[in-house]
């Protein structure tokens, strides 16, 4: 079965309701989401759903290719995202961007 639920740090609850931020950036794990099907998002600390999303694309990208137009997509500069993403995913090329709009 596709997945049904995606998690997000709490801190970005307001940007994704806002709908600054439009996409988030995952690893191979987290890459199954089906364009076209809608998906809770829940925060990862607590585990408390605030709002639904639908999937728009999944996208195959290599560390090394993201751009200031993906960090654009998640309300960052180029310079806060490579770190955060060497945080979440140390050591991962393979990355996917997930494409969303609030539901
Ligand atoms: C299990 C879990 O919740 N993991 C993650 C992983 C990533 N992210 C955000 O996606 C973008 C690129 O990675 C950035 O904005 C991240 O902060 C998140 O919020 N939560």
């Amino acid at each position: 079965m596709h997945p049904t639920k995606i998690t997000f740090f709490e801190r970005f609850e307001p940007i994704i309701l806002s709908g600054d931020k439009t996409i988030t950036i995952r690893d191979e794990a987290e890459s199954h989401y089906v364009p076209g099907t809608r998906v809770a998002v829940h925060t990862l600390e607590t585990d408390r759903w605030f709002c639904d999303i639908d999937i728009i694309s999944v996208t195959p990208v290599n560390f090394d290719e993201l751009t200031e137009e993906h960090a654009r997509q998640e309300y960052l500069t180029l310079d806060k995202l490579k770190p955060l993403i060497r945080e979440i995913y140390p050591g991962i090329e393979s990355l996917y961007v997930i494409e969303y709009r609030l539901a």
